[in-house]
């Protein structure tokens, strides 16, 4: 059968503030999440051999462990087969996300496996549950499997009310290295965490760039794990004053909303001096789709 291309793309939280820890040790959080256009992109072809391969960028994790191969055994896995029917998928994945980045890379890439394989296989499995098939293998799933440009999300992250935001540009910096999420977790706990927020979705899209309100409760155990992740926060805050400089997920990527042409003039001439191993680069919030 032909081969179908898709792009996965990644996201960025505005912002994360823990609520609470659950009886498995997850910890509940509320965050907006947004897509961003820094996309993977993954080529599916599917067969009826009963065989699932991932070739292409495996970044040194093992096929079977990783998050693109597990979504489409999954899935198969859910599929209700008539007898001596099998599924197959030839998956390419082509990385440009980096791992570790608290960008959500192999989330998307499992989100998409899901979706694109539920459409051609045949299984028209509703979106939603789709999104519980992938909150199995991450919290950052069901977000991509959903269509929101922008959700605001509760639970672990499962829980979604899309919102609108306006398009923005934003200037990501990762300082190339890989932060274990569940180290953050682990240590978040000394560094306390924001109360629960008490506005409206309503409000949340004119409040959200707003530093006072809104922080990233991981972002000092990240910076404890990571020093390189404090210097380039430091940096860019430094930079912008009055800007609003945020790390993503549990890092290692920090970004930086300009607030006038002065501060987008101010990241740029950053950019040239950016160290060679870091990527540093302008995204666009505005929908993919
Ligand atoms: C930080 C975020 O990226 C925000 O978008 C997500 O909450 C991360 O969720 P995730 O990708 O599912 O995280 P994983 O990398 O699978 O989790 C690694 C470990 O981090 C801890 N973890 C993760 C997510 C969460 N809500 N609470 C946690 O305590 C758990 O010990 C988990 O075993
Ligand atoms: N296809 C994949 N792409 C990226 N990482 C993968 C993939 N499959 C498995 N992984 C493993 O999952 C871990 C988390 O990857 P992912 O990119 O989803 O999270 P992240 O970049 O840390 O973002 P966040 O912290 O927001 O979840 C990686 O460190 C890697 O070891």
């Amino acid at each position: 059968m032909a081969a179908h291309t898709y792009l996965a793309p990644a996201k960025i939280n505005w912002f994360l503030h823990i609520t609470g820890r659950r009886a498995d040790g997850y910890h509940t959080l509320e965050t907006v999440f947004q897509r961003i256009d820094w996309c993977d992109e993954l080529t599916i072809q599917t067969t009826d051999d009963g065989v699932i391969t991932l070739t292409g960028d495996l970044s040194g994790v093992a096929m079977t462990a990783n998050l693109a191969y597990r979504a489409a055994v999954a899935l198969r896995d859910r599929a209700e087969l008539p007898k001596g029917h099998s599924l197959g998928a030839r998956i390419h994945l082509a990385k440009n996300i980096p791992m570790g980045a608290g960008l959500g890379g192999g989330s998307s890439n499992a989100a998409t496996v899901l979706t694109a394989l539920n459409d051609l296989w045949g299984l028209d499995f509703a979106n939603q549950t789709l999104q519980k098939i992938g909150l199995t293998l991450g919290a950052d799933v069901p977000f991509f499997v959903s269509d929101f440009n922008a959700a605001f999300a509760t639970g672990v992250g499962e829980v979604l009310t899309p919102i609108d935001l306006p398009a923005r540009e934003l200037f990501l910096v990762n300082p190339n290295v890989h932060v274990p999420t569940a180290q953050v977790f682990s240590g978040f706990r000394r560094f306390g965490f924001t109360p629960s927020l008490d506005v409206s979705l309503s409000e949340l899209p004119d409040l959200l760039p707003n530093h006072q309100v809104f922080s990233n409760d991981l972002e000092k155990s990240t910076f404890e794990i990571a020093p390189a992740v404090a210097h380039v926060y430091e940096v860019l805050s430094a930079a912008m004053p009055d800007g609003f400089v945020r790390m993503s997920g549990s890092g290692a990527t920090v970004f930086a909303m300009p607030m006038d042409g002065a501060q987008r003039q101010v990241l740029d001439d950053w950019r040239q001096v950016c160290p060679p191993d870091w990527q540093c680069r302008w995204v666009s919030t505005a929908s993919l789709f």
